[in-house]
């Protein structure tokens, strides 16, 4: 299968006055081939944003290699960009615009046949409420509306950032069904994601980021069966009590990692060891359960941090310089 999507010791470094330098990618690759849904995964701030935006030509890097459709970019982006479809910011749509003006209106800008509107609408589910205005649909609706803005030009390369952010459970299934659609008609999908169960259930293969660089790739199965170190999830009576229970169980040998509610900790042979350390400190454990791999664990013990719902894009990541109108996410129209 051919790389649609190529990225080779990506660099970014930000300096600002404001807040000092970070570094956000630090030499970062980055592989996706022809015809799969590709999850893209990493803690807050790990630089998941920061590279679709350079992929896409909206920030500069500091050095590395890109290639879009076996083109490198940015120097090639006029002329892949008709084939690529992305949407990584919160798009804006007129509120008083139905969904059919609103893709009509961008059809119109980007020489896309009416007909195509039609099409686009029947593929995202909208077909039915597409005269309805945008401000009485919900959050989903207007996430498939972003994405229908992001098809109009029937991209080979679709890429989301956290499209299934802030979506009810069944708002999160219909995007599972329609990326999964969008796949078996030929399209690439590359979805950021911090939802790693849904990340699981759609992907064919994934790449994890942490601080910058890439720490597992490859098909969600061989990512899995490379990390089934196993382990033990365990609670204690009080929450307050983990960071303490850490230090124990990492003072015994054992590789622990703080969770929100847990510890994942590995390396050791009998789980009466971790009762057992843990007790001669007066904690007590609530419950204690061999851990079977999923890429939520694959993920914290590689990144040694839970995903935080809710929290995955920075407060304070500023705007795209420069655009307007009813998309201010769409790219690629
Ligand atoms: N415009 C900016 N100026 C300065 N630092 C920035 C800027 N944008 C991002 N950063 C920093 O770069 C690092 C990577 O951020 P980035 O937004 O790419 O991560 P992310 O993986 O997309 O995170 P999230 O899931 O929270 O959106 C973070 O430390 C972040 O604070």
């Amino acid at each position: 299968m051919p790389a649609v999507l190529e990225i080779e010791g990506l660099r970014k470094t930000y300096r600002s006055r404001r807040r000092g330098t970070r570094r956000a990618l630090d030499g970062f690759d980055m592989v996706v081939e022809a015809g799969q849904v590709h999850g893209f995964l990493g803690p807050n701030g790990s630089g998941k944003t920061t590279t679709l935006r350079t992929l896409l030509g909206l920030i500069r890097p500091d050095g590395g290699r890109m290639e879009l459709l076996g083109e490198q970019v940015p120097a090639a982006l006029p002329r892949v960009a008709g084939r690529v479809g992305a949407i990584v910011e919160s798009p804006q749509f007129f509120p008083n615009f139905s969904a059919r003006d609103t893709l009509s209106l961008l059809a119109g800008a980007g020489d896309v046949p009416r007909t195509r509107v039609d099409e686009v609408l029947e593929l995202v589910g909208l077909r039915e409420r597409a005269k309805e205005r945008v401000k009485t649909y919900s959050l989903g609706m207007k996430q498939r509306l972003a994405v229908a803005s992001a098809l109009l030009k029937d991209p080979k390369l679709l890429i989301l950032d956290e499209p299934a952010n802030g979506l009810d459970p069944g708002g999160i299934r219909e995007m599972r069904s329609l990326m999964r659609d969008l796949a078996t008609s030929g399209m690439t999908v590359v979805l950021s994601s911090h939802i790693l169960g849904e990340v699981q259930l759609i992907c064919d293969s994934v790449t994890i980021i942490s601080l910058g660089r890439r720490v597992a790739a490859g098909p969600v199965a061989e990512v899995l069966a490379q990390h089934s170190g196993g382990g033990y999830r365990v609670r204690l009576e009080a929450a307050a009590d983990l960071p303490v229970a850490a230090e124990e169980l990492v003072r015994a040998g054992a590789r622990t990692t703080v969770a929100e509610d847990h510890l994942l900790v590995q390396g050791v042979d009998k789980p009466a060891s971790i009762t057992r350390t843990l007790a001669a400190r007066d904690l007590y454990v609530s419950e204690l359960a061999p851990v079977t791999v999923d890429l939520e664990s694959v993920f914290l013990e590689l990144t040694g941090t839970a995903p935080v719902p809710g929290q995955h894009r920075q407060v304070d990541e500023s705007a795209v310089p420069g655009q307007t109108g009813p998309t201010q996410g769409g790219w690629g129209v």
